[in-house]
């Protein structure tokens, strides 16, 4: 397990003033943060632009050193052990960052692998079988620059795996990736952390791929951490409005008027509009009111030709929460 207690850091700026002076200043990036990752859970840190995510996986990958509080790695200190550390963690950016575009895809695993101490037929082999697993095989030896973005993307995986970390942090691993790469990402991401059980922290932008992936989610605010429970929970505390669409055909004014009725001594609104061929509602409660749509329909003899649940997700949820936030 990953562990960090009450970890903070704060970056010292000078910043110019008239006449040649210059002062201090101090920003607080991460204010005693504590979280913990488990081997084969999937982990997302969330938070608005400067909230200190990037700073966090830092720390916790060992690039930046904490300006207080502890970080232990399967219960070894980073400060006190970091080479310890380092073996067992890595890290993959999103975007075309990392990778050196003149070398071949092979030569680029190499090149890292040495860094972590790997050489001779260990680290030609792990490469070999990473760009394989990747479905790089065929491009291993065409330099990078002449590369998709989606082919880079996979070489930024098998670089990160290349030490076979027991942790891994994607920093918006699916940044700028067409929708059928990114979901063929995801499914690497579920793969290593489900089947190989790595543990996995993941910042992204996109939050149904937070939704999808993350078994558990930490959400930070200026530094500080402000929430940390599984997608479905948060969605469950902040997102209290339901909508159920649902559209019928022949129904006559007293039938709608009867559907309103109905709806609205459950607690819920109705909104009608009309369309052609048919009629369309929509109820809004603040419980999921599919069945008692349905069943009002049913019980007038209402032909519902669509009834369709529009299901809440983790965005409406931080939606809300945000605007709670800076209320
Ligand atoms: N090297 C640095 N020197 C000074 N300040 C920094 C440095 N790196 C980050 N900061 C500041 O620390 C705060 C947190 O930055 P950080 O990059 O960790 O946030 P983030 O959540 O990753 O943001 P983003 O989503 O924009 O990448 C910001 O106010 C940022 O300006």
């Amino acid at each position: 397990m990953i562990e960090a207690i009450n970890v903070s850091k704060h970056y010292t700026l000078k910043e110019k003033k008239r006449w040649f002076r210059s002062e201090k200043k101090t920003i607080e990036a991460v204010k005693e943060l504590n979280l913990s990752i488990n081997k084969g859970e999937i982990i997302g840190l969330l938070g608005l632009n400067g909230a200190g995510k990037t700073t966090t996986i830092k720390m916790l990958s060992t690039l930046l050193k904490p300006s207080s509080g502890t970080i232990t790695v399967d219960g070894v200190d980073i400060e006190t052990n970091p080479m310890e550390v380092k073996r067992k963690v890595n890290m993959i950016a999103g975007g075309e960052r990392m990778l050196y575009w003149r070398l071949t895809g092979y030569e680029n695993l190499i090149y890292f692998g040495k860094l972590y101490g790997l050489a001779g037929d260990v680290l030609r082999n792990r490469c070999q079988s990473l760009l394989e697993n990747m479905g790089l095989g065929e491009a291993a030896h065409i330099p990078v620059e002449r590369y998709s973005k989606g082919m880079k993307q996979r070489l930024q995986i098998a670089r990160g795996l290349i030490n076979d970390p027991t942790y891994l942090f994607l920093d918006e691993p699916t940044l700028g990736l067409d929708a059928p790469v990114a979901k063929h990402l995801r499914k690497s991401v579920k793969e290593l952390a489900h089947q190989q059980g790595k543990g996995i922290l993941l910042t992204s932008h996109y939050l149904e791929e937070v939704e999808e992936l993350c078994d558990k989610v930490y959400i930070i605010d200026k530094g500080i951490m402000v929430l940390e429970d599984t997608p479905k929970n948060i969605i469950e505390t902040f997102v209290k409005e339901f909508r159920v669409t649902v559209e019928v055909q022949n129904a006559s004014t007293e039938q709608i008027h009867s559907v309103q009725r109905r709806i609205h001594e459950k607690g819920a609104s109705f909104v009608s509009t009309e369309a052609a061929g048919g009629f369309v509602f929509e109820v809004i409660s603040p419980f999921d009111a599919t069945p008692l749509a349905a069943s009002v329909c049913f019980e007038l003899g209402l032909d519902i030709q669509r009834l369709e649940t529009k299901k809440p997700k983790l965005e409406d949820a931080i939606i809300q929460m945000s605007e709670g936030l800076s209320a």
